[in-house]
């Protein structure tokens, strides 16, 4: 390797995959973590003294992210108070593990640590989930009841922020997912830096503009201990044909990470264009485009044992949920024969 781009005379141990500057490592971290506060600052991200919940998975981006905004906070006097939020799908075998290294990061940071669990707030872990629904849609679940758990912890915490760590890679991945599924409610704001939940705790992504491979390299010289293993259930997400495409065209040209959010950034939307306007669930007023959040259906198909109630587009769901209304007024007896009872396992008899 030759010598450290920036002239400060020591050996240069990589290339950088943003901008192909060759660095030496301290020069890196410098470039890296200025780049975040940079970032942060422009965004005018984070009001001076607020709480900050850091959403903490375990993973390589949460772990990076909880360890330079410690470091950045102390270096320009942010003045945040940080914390780490963590979600316990009750995946076995994978967050359970992941927590273990959330824990850890806890007592290496020094940051209070709130851990909060699907079976706790829905009553259902996913591993629950998979055995209902199988291996094809088990992340529309999980994406939807993370989310809102997410939401719920930052409530309970009562913090005025809750910073995940998506990536720039995330966010391209996510533009093109929108474009393939031609969902332009989630592409005009899937590249803002800053999301409102609708209910007050904006959600910041301070990671916005930092490549993968620059966390994983981050992650690597300054010695951080995060979770590596790909979730068991993810292989047949969606976003999985996304991130494939991406990482094709990252090859050819590096560039094209950032090329695909500035044109997500730059997109206007045509005025005719359909956009759901947000409301509140009926049911339990969490924020929801339709009368009844998508949380709520999931959960109720789960319950009454029709697993497959949300998956699908809106006008499927809302004859469904007419056709379990209409089952649930005429049942009187479930023969357990003729499949026609909503029970769970219509094998058993129920007598009203
Ligand atoms: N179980 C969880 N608890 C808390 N936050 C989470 C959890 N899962 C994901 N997040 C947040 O959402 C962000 C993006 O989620 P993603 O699924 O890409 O995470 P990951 O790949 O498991 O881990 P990471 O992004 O930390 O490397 C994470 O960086 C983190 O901030």
């Amino acid at each position: 390797m030759p010598f450290c781009s920036t002239n400060c005379g020591n050996k240069a141990i990589l290339k950088r995959p943003k901008t192909g500057d060759t660095l030496c490592k301290e020069c890196f971290f410098e470039a890296f973590e200025n780049e975040i506060h940079f970032t942060i600052e422009r965004a005018k991200l984070f009001r001076p003294g607020a709480t900050v919940a850091i959403a903490a998975s375990g993973g390589k981006d949460s772990t990076v992210l909880a360890y330079v905004l410690k470091l950045l906070n102390e270096k320009y006097k942010y003045n945040l108070k940080l914390l780490l939020l963590s979600i316990d799908e009750g995946i076995t075998g994978y967050r359970d593990d992941s927590l273990d290294t959330v824990k850890q990061n806890r007592d290496d940071y020094e940051m209070p640590l709130k851990i909060l669990s699907y079976k706790d707030l829905y009553g259902w872990t996913m591993d629950e989930i998979v055995a209902e629904i199988g291996r094809k849609n088990n992340c529309t679940f999980c994406g939807v009841f993370r989310r809102q758990a997410l939401d719920r912890g930052a409530h309970l915490l009562k913090v005025d922020y809750l910073a995940t760590g998506h990536n720039a890679d995330d966010i391209a991945e996510t533009v093109l997912m929108n474009i393939l599924r031609g969902d332009l409610a989630r592409l005009s704001r899937c590249t803002a830096i800053t999301t409102d939940s609708g209910d007050g705790i904006p959600r910041v992504k301070p990671l916005k503009y930092t490549f993968e491979k620059e966390i994983v390299m981050y992650a690597y010289f300054r010695k951080l201990i995060y979770f590596s293993t790909e979730c068991v259930f993810a292989p047949n997400a969606y976003r999985g044909h996304a991130r494939i495409l991406l990482k094709d065209l990252e090859k050819i040209d590096p560039s094209i990470i950032m090329n695909i959010i500035q044109s997500g950034e730059d997109l206007k939307v045509n005025e005719n264009a359909k956009i759901p306007t947000l409301t509140r669930c009926t049911r339990c007023n969490y924020v929801s485009s339709q009368d009844v959040c998508k949380a709520c259906i999931l959960l109720e198909g789960l319950n009454k044992g029709l697993p497959r109630l949300g998956i699908g587009k809106s006008s499927k769901v809302k004859r469904l949920l007419q056709e379990n209304e209409e089952k649930e007024t005429n049942r009187l007896v479930c023969n357990g024969k003729d499949n026609t009872c909503i029970c769970k396992n219509s094998k058993v008899p129920i007598i009203k």
